[in-house]
This record gives structure tokens, sequence and C-alpha cells, in this order.
């Protein structure tokens, strides 16, 4: 019997990205097509320098097309107006190797951040929602402290709270374990892991810890600026 294909979250084809003009110009990304399906963890590695992180920010609205087709929800990146792709980017969770929390908001400030950028969010429920998701990564009792008062793996999970409370369909991780010892890094990933598969949303992240591999569905790897299934 024949299943029809789930409409993917992600869908790149034939897409091409250089950077720098004329004699300088350098081409990082050549041929790329990859497709992630609801639900799906994609993790891709490759050496540095490889492109990974320009693929991640085409995906995630941070940088404009310029060949090829990038499709997030259905709907072309290439083109399409700001208003369009601020539209796209705050339905999208966004987990950086530094945490990147304003230093002046709690742990719930930086978290309700997130919220703000959803109008169909009541503000009414903006608390009940924070405290669910920092109790969630394990912060139920950190909730009003400030980031100085938290530690590096602390605030890497109000950053995970923060890319998640919104309930994206696509999370981006770029090295997300990086800046955090092992086990702490481990806590991190299974969250990340078990709050997309209770929420169905895909991840595509990136990472040179071999240790987080086994959270994949399926790894793909980047060689100068080509993809290639492993
Ligand atoms: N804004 C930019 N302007 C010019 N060149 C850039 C720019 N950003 C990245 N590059 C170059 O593009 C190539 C790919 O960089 P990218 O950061 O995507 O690689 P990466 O695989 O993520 O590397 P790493 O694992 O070290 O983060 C590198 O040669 C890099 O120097």
């Amino acid at each position: 019997m024949n299943y029809p294909t789930p409409s993917s979250t992600v869908a790149v084809t034939n897409l091409n990205h250089a950077f720098g003009q004329g004699t300088l110009r350098k081409p990082v990304l050549t041929d790329i097509d990859l497709a992630i399906y609801p639900g799906e963890i994609v993790i891709l590695t490759g050496p540095s320098g490889s492109g990974k992180t320009t693929l991640l920010s085409l995906i995630g609205g941070l940088r404009s097309v310029q060949d090829g087709s990038l499709k997030i929800f259905g709907q072309e990146l290439k083109g399409c107006s700001k208003k369009h792709l601020t539209q796209i980017r705050n339905q999208i969770g966004y987990i950086f190797q530094h945490h990147n929390l304003l230093k002046c908001l709690s742990a719930y400030g930086n978290v309700r951040m997130s919220l703000k950028l959803h109008p169909e969010i009541s503000k009414y429920q903006y608390r009940d929602r924070a405290v669910a998701i920092l109790d969630a990564v394990g912060l139920g009792d950190r909730i009003d402290y400030y980031p100085e008062k938290l530690s590096g793996g602390q605030k890497q999970r109000v950053a995970i709270a923060r890319a998640l409370v919104a309930q994206p369909k696509l999370v981006l991780a770029d090295e997300p374990t990086s800046s955090l010892d092992s086990k702490t890094g481990r806590d991190v990933v299974d969250i990340i892991q078990l709050l997309a598969k209770e929420e169905g949303c895909s991840v595509l992240l990136v990472t040179h810890d071999a240790r987080i591999l086994d959270i994949a569905d399926r790894i793909v790897h980047m060689e100068d600026g080509r993809l290639q299934s492993q």
C-alpha cells in the first residue's frame, strides 16, 4: 500500500551560495538538496569551514537565498518580502552556541520574549507557558533568576526553553553543546530530543560533538560545501 509522503518542513533544492564579489567570489555551498520532515532530527556534521553554519543561517532566513530553492513550511524564501521573512522566522526556534540571553531579564523574561513575537498567544498565558517549559528543562526552581546567577548549562537550558516555548515546527541549533561539559551537553540534547518528539517538530542540529550523534534520525555530512548522506 502506498502512503502519501508527508510534506517537508524544510525543502532545499539545488541551493548554491557564495561570499564576495568578482575575483574575490568564493563558492561556499554547491548543489545542496535536503528535505527534513515533521518530527525528524537531522544532525549536520563536517569539518570547520565546510559551510554548515552558512546553510543553517540560510534555512533560518538569516541570509538571503542567492540561487536555488529553499522552502520552509512550504513557503519559498528566495525573493520573499522582509515582512514575510519575519513571519517565517518567528515560527522557527533558534539555539546557538552561545546562549545570547538578555542579561537584564530573568529566565522567565527571556522566555517571555519569544512569546511576545506571537500575537496569537494571549499575554495572560505567558507566565503559565514559560513556567511549564522552564520546568520541562529542569529549571522550575530558577524561573526568576537572572543569567548571572545561572551556570553555563542552566543558561543554555533557558535558551532551549526560549526556542521551544512557542512550539515551533522547526528548531535550528548550531553547536548547542560546545560550551558545555559532557554531562551537561548530554542533558541539553536529551531535552531537545524529548521536546522535539513530544511536539513533533523538526530539528536541524550542527555539531562536532560525536557523543550526541545518537539522538539523530539521520546524519548528513558536509564536505567542501557539498552534502553527503551517511
Ligand atoms: N560573512 C562571510 N563572509 C565571507 N566569508 C564567509 C562568511 N561567513 C562564512 N564565510 C566563509 O564561508 C566558509 C564556510 O563557513 P561556515 O561558517 O559556514 O562553515 P562551518 O562549517 O559552519 O564552520 P565551523 O564548523 O568552523 O563553524 C568558510 O570558508 C568561511 O570563512
